[in-house]
């Protein structure tokens, strides 16, 4: 009998990865490659949508080729993506109109602030469930609708369309301007604080603050269910999901009962809570958001911590200070110090976001003196992200305890390029006094992506299946004192309280 796969595409912030994964969860190939990072202006960041295509286009084939198998053996195909990331293209021709405003861009903060004095705050929050922020791709279109009249004729005239990074590949895979399929699920939609939250339907007081004609969006369909069938590069393969990264990640961690939560740390970090059938709305600026629809079921919620620079800050220390060759390096130099010499940095890039939420907020450094070195540096950079997980914790703690009907995080799964870090795992257990529990499958939004779209065609007869796959390769228990960890949350508040002064300071 011929062996049939699942294949799944994770179009990340750096790369995109095309992964086979048989019956057992394990990869049976891969193929990935890197796309470039366009940093124009400061606080601006760009993709072009068409190279990305492009390595879509030659991974594909590529991770067949490496599996030795066909496409009739891929039973179904799942996508999982970058959220947020905005790109419009040409209809007619499928050419992307701009460089895509990538998800960490601040382009937006100041149309934001703007825009803050004359709407209903508390309504947009309740509509879209997050809090009117520079974060989402529903400003950015606005900017790009505001920023170029020409544009802006040519989406009302209907010769433009408009996607976050799942759209713009389905499209592009189903034929593109012949007969492309213009689609995004709800857990994309969800992210572009368009979609309202409770109908997950595009929402026309949301569509009007920003300007949008509801004809340039794509339809929302569920995260779980048959989406069409590729054209380009190889015919013939039934995609069967679409889903945003995190959200892959925590179906990747199989964090599928309410309750159950994952924090994935690549170029940022994601906590994300699974709510179940409960929207839980948020008292500690945390987003909620989809966690996965499927046909015919009723729809996953989630709790989310985004915090924008983790991974990043550490490529920043790499390739911009020079400080380190590669980014495993940080790990031994920081390894040379027991403490950061009373350094704190707060790596506000691309503002605060959950659970602080201050656009304008800028990165500092604060403490220094002639005593700290490199290695202090290094290990305040990867405290940094520690504590950022603390806080994002505390927060999804705190709002559990309110909800009532979810406990707290008794231990927390971790996935993500940064994860192979164990002093930062360490960290992340001893700030946040939970244990910290690493898998064996490294690739938990490819494996998302393939669970979904495996679940979705029947590949997989039910979840519980799933779990048996989950194996655990690592833990860290918290050992840090509780009066140590009290005096270095109070610190680094403080610090995060000086990083959004500052950002107001300058801003004016
Ligand atoms: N050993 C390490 N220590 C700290 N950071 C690391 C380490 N290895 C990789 N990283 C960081 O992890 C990020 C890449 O993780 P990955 O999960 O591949 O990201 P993404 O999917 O967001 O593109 C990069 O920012 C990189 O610098
Ligand atoms: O591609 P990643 O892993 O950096 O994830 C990006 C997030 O989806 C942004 O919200």
């Amino acid at each position: 009998m011929t062996e049939h796969y699942i294949a799944a595409l994770d179009q990340g912030t750096t790369s995109t990865r095309c992964i086979v994964f048989d019956r057992h969860g394990r990869m049976v190939s891969v193929a990935q490659h890197e796309h470039h990072q366009h940093f124009p202006q400061p606080g601006w960041v760009e993709h072009d949508a068409a190279e990305i295509w492009a390595v879509t286009r030659r991974i594909i084939p590529e991770a067949l080729r490496k599996a030795k198998i066909s496409a009739r053996q891929i039973a179904a195909l799942g996508i999982a993506n970058q959220r947020e990331t905005t790109v419009l293209w040409d209809r007619t021709t499928g050419t992307p109109l701009h460089r895509a405003i990538v998800w960490q861009d601040t382009r937006t903060s100041g149309m934001i602030s703007n825009l803050s004095s004359h709407v209903d705050l508390q309504d947009i929050t309740h509509r879209a469930g997050a809090p009117l922020s520079n974060y989402f791709s529903g400003p950015r279109l606005k900017w790009l609708l505001e920023s170029d009249p020409r544009l802006h004729e040519r989406v009302l005239a209907g010769d433009v369309l408009f996607g976050t990074m799942d759209s713009w590949l389905v499209w592009n895979l189903t034929g593109g301007p012949n007969g492309g399929i213009h689609m995004t699920d709800a857990t994309n939609a969800s992210r572009t604080m368009l979609m309202n939250l409770e109908t997950l339907e595009w929402d026309p007081v949301l569509l009007g603050v920003f300007g949008i004609p509801q004809s340039v969006l794509p339809e929302i369909r569920p995260s779980l269910g048959a989406v069409g069938i590729t054209v380009d590069p190889v015919p013939g393969i039934r995609i069967c999901s679409v889903i945003g990264d995190q959200q892959a990640a925590l179906i990747g961690q199989t964090a599928l009962r309410a309750g159950e939560a994952k924090c994935t740390f690549g170029t940022g970090s994601f906590l994300l809570l699974n709510t179940g059938a409960d929207l839980v709305r948020s008292r500690r600026g945390l987003i909620s958001t989809v966690a996965y629809t499927a046909e015919g079921e009723p729809p996953v919620y989630a709790l989310e911590g985004a915090n924008p620079a983790a991974g990043t800050l550490v490529d920043w220390f790499r390739d911009h200070i020079g400080a380190i060759r590669s980014s495993a390096e940080i790990e031994t130099l920081a390894s040379q110090v027991d403490d950061c010499g009373g350094c704190y940095v707060v790596p506000s890039f691309s503002g605060l976001l959950a659970p602080h939420w201050v656009t304008t907020a800028q990165g500092i450094v604060v403490g220094l003196t002639s005593y700290v070195t490199r290695a202090h540096l290094a290990r305040a950079v990867l405290q940094a992200t520690a504590f950022q997980t603390r806080d994002l914790v505390e927060a999804m703690n705190s709002d559990a305890r309110d909800a009532g009907t979810l406990a707290q995080a008794r231990y927390l799964a971790v996935d993500g390029g940064m994860t192979a870090n164990n002093l930062l795992m360490q960290m992340v257990a001893d700030l946040t006094n939970v244990p910290v529990v690493r898998p064996m499958m490294a690739e938990t939004v490819a494996l998302g992506a393939a669970y979904s779209a495996g679940l979705a065609a029947g590949y997989w007869a039910d979840k519980a299946v799933l779990r048996r796959n989950w194996k655990k390769a690592a833990e860290w228990q918290p050992h840090m004192k509780p009066d140590t960890r009290d005096g270095e949350v109070i610190r680094w508040t403080h610090a995060v309280r000086l990083a959004a002064e500052w950002g107001r300071l300058t801003a004016t």
